[in-house]
């Protein structure tokens, strides 16, 4: 499995990563013929939609801040791959996350495809007025199943977070802005260790129940395994339906393909899945910077 992240480079379609990837289905050995083909892809959905998050994921823990034009160069190369979804920048402090403070830029810098979505990150309403104003048409709030995640990412407990994203939520319905909901730690936390999936599946209904019409369940710091993945996912969908669920899966330890092949099987209906670090790899090497992170976002 060492070298599938850079087979994941040029697989986005999930089809074409099973034949080149025979240990994801039963086969050891030799090609697929059509029949056997049919059968290892039966139990996984026919449609995955990929949310591309190398922009702000990827970027926001560079520690060479890229240049904005070189970002907007980025995002708009992006936009001609066939992606539907690029997520673009957050509307955070620059405080904070330095890496992200040019989000007005970036925002109307980008040509916005006709057909792309575009969303952003926003804490809380003073990030949301400033991403509409600077042209944002979708946007994500960021909450974790962690309380000391919680508060050393966003400052605030898990209750208070609920209480700005319910404010950033209703602002967005009003304006007919569609919003996301993320949710950190949901295989683990990096202060608190393992996490009760019944923790991930009460941070998630609270989203989804204030209008989050999608819920993305982050293995932020990639210690998820197909075991726990399959565990978590079996108590969040007891309250919110398949369809309005995505995971985020960072590939810290080598496991976030195997965590994303069980969420798409668990799942079997309809999924996200989210693509992040190793396009950002392709913006280092424009910029001649470091490859920092040894994670990537599938
Ligand atoms: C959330 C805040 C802003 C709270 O920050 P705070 O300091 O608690 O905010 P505050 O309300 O006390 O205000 C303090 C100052 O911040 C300003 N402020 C207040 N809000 C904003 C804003 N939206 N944009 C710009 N500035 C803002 C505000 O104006 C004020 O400025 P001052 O008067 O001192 O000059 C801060 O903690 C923050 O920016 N945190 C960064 C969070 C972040 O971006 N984390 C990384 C993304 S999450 C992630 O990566 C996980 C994910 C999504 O990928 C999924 C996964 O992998 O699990």
């Amino acid at each position: 499995m060492g070298n599938v992240p850079s087979a994941v480079k040029h697989c986005l379609s999930y089809q074409q990563l099973l034949r080149e990837h025979l240990w994801i289905g039963d086969s050891v050995a030799g090609a697929l013929d059509p029949a056997q083909e049919s059968s290892q892809l039966s139990g996984l959905p026919e449609y995955v939609k990929v949310v591309e998050v190398g922009p702000r994921d990827g970027l926001q823990n560079e520690k060479v801040i890229v240049p904005t034009d070189i970002k907007i160069e980025f995002i708009n190369q992006l936009s001609q791959t066939g992606l539907s979804v690029i997520e673009v920048t957050s509307f955070v402090s620059s405080r904070w996350v330095p890496q992200m403070a040019d989000h007005t830029e970036v925002m109307k810098g980008i040509h916005q495809y006709p057909g792309i979505r575009y969303p952003v990150l926003t804490p809380n309403l003073q990030g949301f007025h400033r991403a509409v104003a600077a042209g944002a048409t979708e946007v994500s709030v960021f909450g974790a199943a962690s309380e000391s995640f919680s508060k050393k990412n966003i400052n605030c407990s898990i209750e208070e977070s609920m209480g700005k994203f319910e404010e950033v939520v209703k602002s967005a319905r009003h304006m007919n802005i569609p919003a996301r909901g993320y949710v950190s730690c949901v295989l683990g936390c990096p202060y608190e260790g393992s996490i009760p999936p019944q923790k991930v599946t009460e941070v998630s209904k609270r989203l989804y129940s204030m209008g989050c019409y999608e819920i993305s369940l982050g293995d932020t710091i990639g210690v998820g395994t197909p075991g726990s993945m399959k565990r978590m996912l079996e108590s969040v969908m007891k309250e919110i339906p398949p369809g309005a669920l995505a995971v985020h899966c960072h590939d810290t330890y080598g496991q976030a393909l195997a965590n994303i092949l069980t969420a798409l099987q668990g799942v079997n209906l309809y999924k996200v899945m989210e693509a992040g670090d190793f396009i950002c790899k392709a913006v280092n090497k424009t910029t001649n910077s470091k490859v920092a992170q040894a994670s990537f976002n599938v």
